[in-house]
């Protein structure tokens, strides 16, 4: 059956990178109860190279040959035991076959891999973040033998890949008649129902119906028979196509039950898991395309890597163009997965063209806002959203200073922990907030700290507790960043507690709004001996009106630079503004009044100090000068105690 012949001798051994050993091992591991996929991602690849190289005959026809006719067969041979998955694609030279088929080539892979534990349920989860891929062959040979020759190359310029998928795989230079792959995977005992036709045929029906080559299996001749009377005349064997072989995406979408939709993620994602969501739209009018769009359950590995390539599938009229089109998936879109389809590129467009398009510009446009529109149906279903948040949330943060046009919709698809749950899961959105605003409160507040736990023992929710005032607690790392871009929600201000400014007046009633003031004012000496004793390290003293349990408290001035973009410059290693900061005293409380007592002004500045920096320790979670701290507070602790 095989078009091949070797050359003599020329066999060389080769190892595995190290990562390739490792992967295939999990996934044999992992997918064992699962293997019927090793097909899905066989006929996957052979049905992209296929897609490659009718994208290159584009600039080169004769890269045909006499072979235009693009299709992937499945042979299966009973007595060698043996199933083929051949192609006329592509194909690929040794060095093709060497960095494809010997190693990982996404960036991160090393680091992905020395994370993993030597625990294999542990690391069996982790692994689901990689694609599945052509090692998937694996799971059911014990031998594969891969003969290729890449479309332009003559006969002998074919390669033998084969490995017992251990440590290593050998390369030999053969000679093969025909372009394109050949995949012969060797069974492994035991594995036998893969030599069903039937069983195979429907894989290829529950999987591979939506791709648009044909997946051809052969079918047995029938002699010369009698039926009711009639004579029916033999039939020769030969390979007829046993799925549909048109791109899902050209289809109606009434026509396209979820399991296709499902098959058809994982074809173009080699994901392991199931997508959370999609959208399937045709646009036609000023703009013409098609999109099919996947939100998938799980982040891959290298979501953070800067590196990773990411974004759709990128069809002109139904030709394949490239993979990873970047252009039309803003960044903080980047989980998104699917296939654009647009009738309005020209089929010669390349990434450079696509970078200053109008176009592309526009296409960028539709794809965010649907994969947008999709997000707000998802997030109809608190339980789904929550699964696509703890996954995908901290990207989606980056949206607002990325994407001013759709700000509102994102700022409607974030989710937040906040004081009115007891626990840290952010779930709460800012629409659920604003419809839980007391009366009078007419702006969002919230808190960033460098912890939940911090954020949620922070003193400045003191008087929030005390008023019944719901405050979002904010720690991950982006959300600094985040509350810069987002000034506002349906017409109201967001607000950090952190800041000074804060007035929460209107919410008072007057009895109170007078109490107050006459506190300040009996209060305004001793707000002076403190702007005396502490100088130039603050801004302002104030009499606080936040805190009810904590002594005192620092904020940052209105228009300064918060404190968690001050550490967050700092831990990057950019140097931050000196920003001096507002000191809020609580005239209720004990300590204060006691030192408010204090006559002699050398222990009245030594209180002074220690109060400040405590509320700085409270608030920043470290101090310049901490031995200087302790020296202070233990001479005040030694004259108490004496
Ligand atoms: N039938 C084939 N014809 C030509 N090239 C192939 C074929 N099968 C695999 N390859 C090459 O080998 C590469 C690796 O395949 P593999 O399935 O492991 O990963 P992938 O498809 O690139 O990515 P992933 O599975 O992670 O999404 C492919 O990208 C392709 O370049």
């Amino acid at each position: 059956m095989s078009d091949t012949t070797a050359h003599a001798g020329q066999k060389q051994t080769h190892g595995f990178q190290a990562e390739v050993k490792q992967l295939l091992q999990l996934m044999i591991h992992s997918l064992y109860s699962n293997k019927e996929i090793f097909l899905r991602e066989l006929v996957s690849n052979a049905s992209d190279a296929a897609d490659k190289l009718r994208f290159m005959a584009l600039s080169d026809g004769s890269l045909y040959g006499n072979d235009g006719d693009l299709k992937v067969r499945i042979s299966l041979d009973e007595a060698a035991r043996t199933i083929t998955i051949s192609d006329n694609g592509i194909g690929m030279d040794e060095k093709d076959v060497i960095s494809h088929l010997g190693t990982i080539a996404k960036s991160g892979t090393k680091e992905f891999f020395s994370q993993l534990s030597g625990d294999q349920s542990k690391d069996s989860k982790l692994i689901g973040q990689f694609g599945v891929g052509f090692y998937s062959a694996f799971i059911v040979a014990d031998k594969v033998t891969v003969r290729t020759r890449k479309a332009g190359l003559p006969a002998d310029a074919a390669v033998e890949w084969e490995s017992a998928g251990e440590g290593d795989y050998t390369l030999t230079p053969i000679v093969k008649e025909t372009r394109g792959t050949e995949i012969v995977l060797h069974l492994r005992e035991g594995e036998d129902e893969f030599l069903s036709r039937w069983k195979v045929e429907s894989i290829v029906t529950k999987y591979s119906d939506h791709i648009s080559i044909p997946v051809e299996m052969w079918q047995e001749g029938t002699p010369e028979r009698e039926e009711d009377g009639e004579t029916i005349a033999a039939t020769e064997g030969q390979f007829k196509a046993v799925n549909k072989a048109t791109a899902l995406w050209t289809r109606d979408k009434s026509d396209i039950s979820d399991e296709e939709y499902q098959a058809f993620y994982k074809h173009i994602t080699h994901d392991w898991n199931e997508p959370l969501s999609w959208s399937h739209n045709k646009v036609e009018g000023n703009a013409n395309y098609t999109s099919l769009l996947y939100v998938p359950k799980k982040a891959p590995f290298d979501m953070w890597n800067r590196e990773a390539k990411h974004g759709l599938k990128l069809y002109v009229q139904r030709v394949f163009i490239m993979d990873d089109a970047e252009q039309f998936m803003p960044s903080y879109l980047r989980f998104i997965k699917g296939v654009l389809d647009s009738s309005d590129l020209p089929l010669n467009v390349s990434r450079e063209i696509l970078q200053d398009n109008k176009v592309s510009q526009s296409l960028r446009k539709g794809c965010s806002s649907r994969a947008l529109k999709m997000l707000e149906k998802l997030a109809k279903d608190a339980e789904q959203y929550a699964l696509f948040w703890q996954e995908f949330g901290q990207v989606l943060k980056e949206g607002p200073a990325e994407d001013a046009a759709n700000k509102d919709t994102i700022a409607g698809l974030l989710r937040f922990a906040s004081t009115q749950n007891d626990g840290s899961e952010q779930t709460v959105a800012l629409a659920d907030y604003v419809a839980r605003m007391k009366e009078g409160q007419d702006e969002i507040y919230f808190l960033v700290a460098d912890s939940y736990e911090a954020a949620k023992h922070s003193p400045h929710l003191e008087v929030f507790r005390k008023k019944g005032i719901e405050v979002l607690l904010l720690s991950d790392r982006i959300d600094e960043w985040l509350m810069q871009h987002l000034p506002e929600f349906d017409g109201k201000k967001l607000r950090s507690v952190a800041k000074g400014g804060l007035d929460l007046s209107k919410l008072d009633d007057e009895e109170t709004k007078q109490a107050q003031q006459q506190t300040e004012e009996a209060f305004a000496s001793v707000v002076a001996r403190f702007k005396t004793a502490l100088g130039a390290q603050v801004k302002d003293v104030k009499v606080s009106h936040r805190l009810t349990d904590s002594p005192a408290c620092v904020v940052t001035d209105e228009y300064d630079m918060s404190t968690q973009m001050i550490k967050l410059m700092e831990s990057v290693g950019q140097k931050a503004p000196d920003v001096k900061p507002i000191f809020e005293l609580n005239p209720e409380h004990q300590l204060v009044k006691h030192i408010a007592d204090e006559q002699d002004e050398g222990r009245f500045t030594q209180w002074a100090e220690v109060l400040f920096e405590q509320a700085l320790l409270a608030e920043r979670g470290s101090l310049k000068n901490p031995a200087s701290f302790v020296t202070r507070l233990n001479s005040l602790l030694l004259s108490l105690a004496k």
